[in-house]
């Protein structure tokens, strides 16, 4: 479902991905893991059109993005770090806005809306405001919206920084559930090991932007003959994710997530 070939991202005299290379196949859920400035948002944004790579190939479902750029577009749906939600509409406005931007009749939108909010626990407050939303069902309608148009591929930068256990919790049951229900591909980037070893199927570890290793969590365990995933990652990068997370980066964008959500 989705090729990768050797990609490359070179900004002026700096490469932030260097010849990444991975397949992920349809209906498998993915995971980049990697400390700060590692490469998986560059990576995540000549996925999906955002940035052109510098070289190499990407195939989404057969097509080029290169080359096809609207057509690929339709393929997936994609949830960023930063919220692209319009807080002063309802959940409900918020989907049907998707929906017509993405050219869905009005019977497959009414259809799909009450699918998707049900699916992520939303339905019931489709008629509030966004404004009012918890940072946990922000998250979820974001998903939810970007599945509105029913992409076989779904891509997740981070989307559970700076949300409390319980919403990162319910968010991958939710995640998991369409993935089953629906096959759709997820690819995902995330700091946290314990989602990675409950939500992916297969783990690229990345670093220094390089994917130095990728498999499942059994096969990465295996190839460092470490007994967790963790160590596992340490003996892979040398360095530990736990202190990555209390970078200065991160603490900026949780900072600016509590911004947003009014607490
Ligand atoms: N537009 C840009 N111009 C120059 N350098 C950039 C640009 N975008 C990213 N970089 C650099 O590329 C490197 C990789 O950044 P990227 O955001 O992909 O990392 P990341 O693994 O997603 O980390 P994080 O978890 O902090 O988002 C970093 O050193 C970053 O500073």
């Amino acid at each position: 479902m989705i090729r990768v070939n050797d990609l490359t991202k070179t900004f002026k005299d700096f490469t932030a991905v260097k010849g990444v290379s991975f397949h992920v196949a349809p209906g498998e859920i993915f995971a980049f893991l990697g400390p700060n400035g590692a490469g998986k948002t560059t990576t995540i944004k000549m996925l999906t059109t955002i940035l052109r790579p510098t070289s190499g190939t990407v195939e989404l479902d057969g097509l080029n993005p290169a080359k096809d750029k609207m057509g690929a577009r339709k393929k997936f749906g994609i949830v960023f770090q930063d919220s692209s939600l319009d807080v002063e509409q309802s959940a409900y406005e918020n989907m049907e806005m998707h929906g017509v931007l993405y050219h869905m009749p009005k019977k497959e939108r009414v259809q799909r809306i009450e699918l998707m909010l049900n699916t992520f626990e939303l339905w019931d407050r489709r008629k509030e405001y966004v404004k009012k939303f918890s940072g946990g069902m922000k998250r979820r309608l974001e998903i939810a919206r970007g599945l509105m148009h029913s992409p076989k591929i779904l891509f997740l930068d981070e989307p559970t920084l700076g949300l409390d256990p319980q919403s990162r919790n319910q968010l991958w049951t939710h995640v998991k559930q369409l993935n089953e229900i629906e096959n759709t591909t997820i690819f995902l980037t995330t700091h946290y090991m314990d989602e990675v070893e409950r939500v992916a199927h297969r783990i690229g570890i990345m670093d220094h932007g390089g994917l130095i290793a990728q498999g499942t969590a059994a096969e990465l365990k295996e190839q460092t003959n470490t007994a967790s995933l963790e160590d596992a990652f340490l003996a892979l990068t040398g360095s530990s994710l736990r202190d990555e997370e209390s970078s200065s980066t991160d603490q900026l964008r949780e900072y600016a997530q509590i911004q947003g959500s009014g607490k």
